[in-house]
């Protein structure tokens, strides 16, 4: 009689847990990277703790301005690394293993039925694997290291079923914008939306990460699509620890069930400065840009790479055009398979494997005035660099884009 989240809320507090009960609950996995994890650290010591919970639990990935860009963020880093070796935690991921969201599914740490948690708003990405997992603060996060719970009020969930299939030069990403164009960017707050029909059911894991991943730009706790075969597969001899699938039971009660047609979404792209102003690719066709971005925790992955390189093939980018594997695992496979070679040669350039210049921080800030099309997740004003403007889309669009120097219909070319 639940929703995933109710079960798994249950599971981890060791209580009934209902929508919209408070619970304290037991954290499966924990995670802060190199921008959040100082400050949690930080409360973590105000708070005069000496040792963590439990050590194993703690994942540290440096991602976000790694390698450091200036003294500042060397010395926090160098600070951070001390205590990890202090605390002896094993799974610190250093500078080059890739985004936070990425690492961890890699590494087997988002598992079905598990309660995930990271200092990182897109920490929702780990219910693409029947997870219940959510960002929270750096003082929530130092709670957690200390005592391994954290409370939650149990959210409410919306039912989302997406049937039949996408057409071509139609990805994850377009699905993902066309939904949060439809629900808005505080259309599902503090719910959590569970992914059904035959449209998900169909999603590669990568294209699952994607639409997980942007659930908290709707608004939402999470995103969440029930395990399947295909969670199975990629979990075998990944998966940290074992576990129990969960899914909802046929009279779990929904704040909202809403059902989607995939055969008719276009390519769509979000444009400035807001996630959910969302238009068909159609309508922004023709708009300049100074530079195409393919990468981050929502499209950085080899899919996402292949899908650019197959554009890209023999032809050469008109505009700059970075791009960052999700993870170094991604890199290696993109050159092992000629992908990265494809890329190259048509021009791109390649940055560390990380957030690279998502967050504005460095790696291909933008100069005032500039465009960008992006695989990202967020187009907020300044966030690539004040002054800067960001169009969202799939890495397929985005690579179609990088050859004219205008947002081009990725079908066209
Ligand atoms: C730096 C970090 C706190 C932030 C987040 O939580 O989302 C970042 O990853 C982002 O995407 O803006
Ligand atoms: S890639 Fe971008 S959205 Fe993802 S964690 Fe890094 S900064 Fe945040």
């Amino acid at each position: 009689m639940g929703t995933i989240s109710e079960k798994i809320f249950s599971r981890a507090a060791g209580t009934e847990a209902k929508a919209n009960d408070f619970v304290l609950a037991d954290i499966d996995y924990a995670m802060a990277h190199d921008g959040t994890s100082i400050l949690t650290v930080n409360a973590f010591k105000e708070m005069e703790m000496k040792k963590v919970w439990d050590s194993s639990r703690i994942v540290i990935p440096f991602d976000h301005i790694a390698p450091a860009n200036n003294e500042t963020s060397a010395t926090l880093q160098k600070e951070i690394r001390e205590w990890v070796r202090e605390q002896g935690i094993p799974n610190f991921y250093e500078m080059g293993e890739g985004i936070c969201h990425q690492v961890l599914p890699e590494n087997g740490f988002a598992l079905p039925g598990k309660l995930v948690v990271g200092a990182d708003s897109h920490s929702c990405t780990y219910g693409a694997f029947g997870a219940f997992a959510t960002g929270v603060g750096a003082t929530d996060m130092a709670e957690i290291f200390a005592t391994g719970k954290l409370w939650f009020k149990v959210p409410e969930s919306l039912r989302f079923t997406v049937e039949g299939g996408l057409g071509e030069g139609v990805y994850a990403k377009d699905l993902t914008l066309y939904l949060i164009g439809k629900t808005g960017i505080d259309g599902a707050t503090y719910k959590a939306v569970e992914f059904y029909g035959s449209a998900i059911s169909e999603l590669s894991i990568s294209g699952r990460m994607t639409l997980c991943n942007m659930a908290i730009e709707m608004g939402a706790k999470t995103g969440i699509v029930p395990p399947d075969e295909k969670t199975f597969n990629f979990l075998n001899n990944r998966a940290v620890a074992p576990y129990e699938p969960v899914y909802a039971d046929h009279d779990a009660v929904y704040a909202e069930e809403l059902t989607y047609p995939a055969d008719d979404i276009e390519p769509q792209v979000a444009c400035p400065h807001q996630v959910d102003n969302v238009k068909p690719v159609g309508e922004v066709e023709g708009i300049h840009v100074d530079q195409v971005f393919i990468g981050t925790c929502t499209n950085g992955r080899l899919e996402d790479l292949e899908i650019a390189a197959s554009i890209l093939k023999g032809k050469k980018v008109a505009v700059r055009t970075i791009v960052i594997p999700a993870s170094r695992t991604t890199l290696l496979a993109a050159i092992e398979n000629g992908t990265m070679e494809t890329l190259l040669k048509a021009g791109v350039t390649l940055a560390t494997p990380g957030c690279g210049p998502c967050l504005g921080a460095h790696q291909g800030v933008l100069g005032e005035g500039e465009v960008c099309i992006s695989t990202a997740n967020r187009n907020f004003k300044g966030r690539m660099g004040k002054g800067g403007f960001i169009y969202l889309a799939s890495p397929a669009t985005a690579a179609a884009s990088a050859l004219s120097g205008e947002i081009t219909d990725p079908r066209k070319v």
